[in-house]
């Protein structure tokens, strides 16, 4: 391989994996985790069409994201669904190709502190960058809020052990370990 190969490379692997987000308008702006992460080069608003193409995450996928999903995150890009959990009405029709869900964790922000599976937005994200190895992107996301740290600490094992899924079961036996 030559210099300019082994530098694009470089350059490729180092990239941060692209996030986009759907934005359904429903809460304050100034809380939108996803519109935080906006203000900080971080995200971007994706419309309907484009986050098709991308991996979205929904609550409402079967397929649960997987450690084996890391090159299609990486060449896709993660889509998220910034609405409010009180108007789940207004997102549960909306899928991809790509969808998937998330394991059990808990939640860390202060709106729903310790509630199972109710996340926000950026744990979504951090939890899914987690899973399928990038760890340093999953805690770069996460330092822009102050609880965010709990976050990772709270699910620390938990994500931990998902992060070896092999399959779908796998990760089904190592949520009812936890859960
Ligand atoms: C409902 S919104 C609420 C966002 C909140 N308003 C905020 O400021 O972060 C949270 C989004 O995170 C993702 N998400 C949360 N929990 C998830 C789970 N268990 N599986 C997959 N995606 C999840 C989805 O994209 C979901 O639409």
């Amino acid at each position: 391989m030559m210099d300019e190969d082994l530098n694009n490379a470089g350059i490729h692997e180092r990239r941060p994996v692209k996030v986009g987000f759907i934005y359904l308008k429903d809460d304050d702006p100034r809380k939108a985790t996803m519109k935080k992460l906006e203000r900080f080069g971080m995200a971007s608003i994706t419309r309907l069409g484009s986050a098709r193409g991308m991996v979205i995450l929904t609550p409402y996928s079967e397929r649960v994201i997987l450690p084996s999903d890391s090159t299609l995150v990486k060449v896709r890009g993660i889509c998220l669904i910034e609405g409010s959990w009180k108007r789940q009405d207004r997102f549960k029709t909306i899928t991809g190709r790509y969808a998937r869900s998330l394991p059990k964790l808990l939640a860390a922000n202060p709106v729903n502190y310790g509630k199972l599976q109710i996340l926000s937005s950026v744990e979504a994200l951090a939890a899914a960058l987690y899973i399928t190895g990038y760890m340093d992107q999953a805690e770069s996301v996460l330092s822009k809020f102050n609880w965010g740290v709990t976050f990772l600490r709270l699910n620390r094992d938990p994500l931990e052990l998902y992060s070896k899924a092999m399959t779908a079961e796998d990760m089904r036996n190592m949520e009812n370990e936890f859960f």
